[in-house]
């Protein structure tokens, strides 16, 4: 806290005086603790205490700080479920300046020396500093005082205790605003823009967050209007109302471990009854943990398609000559849709499929298809949707029991997928919630939820209000949407990006074009340019081939770089180089987007490639850079 041991024993002292004077008889553990609460008063973070030993079914202490909320009890409490109920009524309708509300999910609670009932925190008088950790740090001192007036005025019988280090006159009028606003300007610079989020909600997200369900719900709303922080504020609500496993899942591979630590960070008592996991990974533990491995080599599995397409490209190519477009036919198509016999594809409708296909030419793809799970057969090879089928059987014969299940960004996931987790989540109410953007889709093969026998009616919110992305960044993003037709994910006309309303003004985006000789110097000067330290700042690409370019480019350039598929949210100095698949659901305060131009292509691979572009722009919250090489 900056003091000197004096002044720090001094300021120990005076809060030892005061806690004796407002409770002189209670206990010397419940004494000590307290002194230790109030000390930290000398620095920003206010206390209101009460003392009761009659009714031990509220929180002694409200600490509010730079990490928000805390409500602590000490020596242990007769009754957690009320405490929880008085702490969010006390806090119920504080709002922020700009009408967002202060979320029951954000507040904290803590026991400490005394057992502790959920969803309370237990810790020892050992444990105090952890209550006051700046590595959480997210409100504004001025935010800080605002909610600590209003529980001031809220909570009866709390008395406010505090005391001042010598030196530091914190009601000298300016001397304190020109401190407040310094340390605030230095905690922004460490990590801005403030997340405010992680404690303040728009009242709209807020609902959501503790609406009751009685079946599958789903969040969708274009990018950055905080789908997956309304996820995560949700899955601490439901997980302190249940017992047992929750689970967090996406399709996105690198994004779990990321939303892992930042539930970490604002609910650390639960995150260890929530599994953060892909789809895959949790598909082959499920099959590995009952004794039935189920090894996936994709790059097999793709070596035995080209020799299927060798077989069958003469029967396919006057309609499309690139493989991969049959390729995904075959993976989110056929296999993707888990269609088992002929007779379902030919009935099937191919939505957002360019090649139209009459009875006679898919009976000639799914000729190349039976090949191709020949050949899988034969050399004992699978591919990611024979896992994804095979955990579907497994969870039929035997469901893992959750209390939720929460997915993100679903658009990309596969309706064998969806089906799996549907069945995962049983019907325990609340016990599904889906959420994503039929615009942010960057694979084909589109499905709806009641495809898959989930029925959202009536249960499925639509955010709005873009949170992440400056008004200009929103602006030049918004060009990509111009042609989507967009869905919300059940059929109905979904919100797009440029029906989203801003939050913050300003903003800044550039654009650069050149040839590839051309792009080691504008990515390097680009990236010494952007006005944000380099660990906040991600070079995104539209392929791996481009991503390990650039990587290369900007390590020949002295920047250090760290791949997307290394990164798990915590703090890391380097620049992030990755695709786009691997920036989804991400956000960075400065994004530079390669793209290499490819010239005219099909109207389907265009749709995608305005989707792929969309998801790029948005990921940047203050600035962007667009350079395009022209080949
Ligand atoms: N209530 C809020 N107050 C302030 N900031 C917010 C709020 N909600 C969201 N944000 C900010 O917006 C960013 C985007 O939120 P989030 O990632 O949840 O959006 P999303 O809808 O899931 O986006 P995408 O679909 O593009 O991945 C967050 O990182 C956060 O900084």
């Amino acid at each position: 806290m900056g003091l000197s041991a004096h002044a720090w024993r001094q300021v120990q002292r005076q809060a030892g005086e005061l806690v004796s004077r407002a409770w002189p008889g209670a206990d010397p553990v419940w004494r000590r603790v307290l002194t230790a609460l109030v000390a930290q008063t000398a620095d920003g973070w206010r206390v209101l205490a009460r003392r009761d030993t009659a009714r031990r079914d509220r929180a002694d202490v409200f600490l509010v700080g730079v990490n928000g909320v805390t409500a602590v009890a000490v020596g242990g409490l007769d009754d957690g479920t009320h405490a929880v109920r008085h702490a969010e009524e006390a806090c119920a309708g504080i709002r922020g300046a700009q009408g967002e509300v202060l979320a029951g999910s954000a507040i904290h609670y803590a026991v400490v020396a005394g057992d502790a009932p959920d969803p309370f925190a237990r810790l020892t008088e050992a444990d105090v500093p952890r209550l006051f950790r700046r590595d959480n740090a997210h409100l504004t001192r001025a935010q800080v005082k605002a909610i600590a007036a209003h529980l001031e005025r809220r909570l009866k019988g709390y008395k406010d205790l505090s005391v001042q280090a010598a030196g530091r006159a914190s009601d000298a009028p300016g001397l304190l605003e020109v401190a407040d606003v310094a340390e605030d300007q230095l905690a922004a610079a460490r990590q801005r823009p403030f997340e405010s989020w992680l404690t303040f909600l728009h009242p709209h997200q807020q609902a959501v967050v503790t609406r009751r369900y009685n079946g599958p719900a789903r969040i969708s709303g274009p990018a950055g209007t905080g789908k997956t922080v309304v996820a995560l504020h949700r899955l601490r609500h439901l997980a302190r109302r249940t017992t047992g496993p929750l689970l967090f899942t996406t399709f996105v591979r690198t994004l779990p471990r990321v939303h892992r630590s930042t539930f970490a960070r604002f609910a650390p008592e639960l995150v260890d009854r929530v599994e953060f996991t892909n789809l895959h990974s949790w598909a082959r533990d499920l099959l590995d943990a009952r004794g039935k491995p189920f090894p996936v080599d994709a790059r097999a599995a793709h070596t035995q398609f080209n020799r299927a397409w060798t077989v069958h490209r003469d029967a396919l190519a006057e309609l499309e000559p690139n493989p991969a477009y049959w390729h995904t036919e075959i993976d989110r198509v056929i296999k993707g849709r888990g269609l088992e016999t002929f007779e379902e594809y030919a009935a099937v409708v191919r939505k957002g499929r360019r090649v139209r296909l009459d009875v006679g030419q898919k009976r000639k793809v799914w000729q190349l298809y039976e090949t191709y799970q020949r050949f899988l057969r034969e050399r004992g090879a699978h591919d990611h949707n024979d896992l994804v089928a095979a955990a579907l059987h497994e969870v039929r014969e035997e469901r893992p029991r959750y209390a939720a299940v929460v997915v993100d960004e679903v658009q990309d996931i596969t309706l064998t997928g969806l089906r799996l987790l549907r069945e995962l989540a049983g019907d325990v109410p609340d016990g599904l919630l889906l959420v994503g953007d039929g615009q942010q889709q960057v694979y084909t093969g589109g499905w709806r939820l009641s495809d898959a026998g989930i029925p959202v009616q009536g249960r499925g919110e639509v955010l709005r209000v873009n949170y992440r992305n400056r008004e200009r960044v929103l602006a030049f993003a918004r060009d990509f949407d111009a042609d989507n037709a967009v869905d919300d994910l059940d059929g109905a006309a979904g919100v797009t990006l440029r029906e989203a309303e801003v939050a913050s003004p300003g903003g800044q985006t550039k654009r650069w074009s050149g040839t590839g000789a051309e792009l080691p110097e504008a990515l390097a000067k680009a990236v010494r340019e952007l006005p944000v330290p380099l660990g906040q700042a991600a070079v995104i690409t539209f392929s791996n081939t481009a991503a390990h370019t650039c990587a290369r480019l900007l390590r020949e350039a002295g920047i250090e770089v760290c791949a997307l598929e290394d990164f798990d949210g915590g703090s890391d100095h380097r620049l992030k180089v990755g695709t786009v698949h691997r920036a989804k659901g991400l956000d960075f305060q400065g994004v530079l987007v390669v793209e290499v131009s490819r010239g005219e292509v099909p109207a389907e691979q265009a749709e995608l490639l305005a989707r792929q572009r969309l998801v790029a722009a948005t990921r940047a919250r203050d600035h962007l850079w667009w350079g395009e090489v022209r080949e």
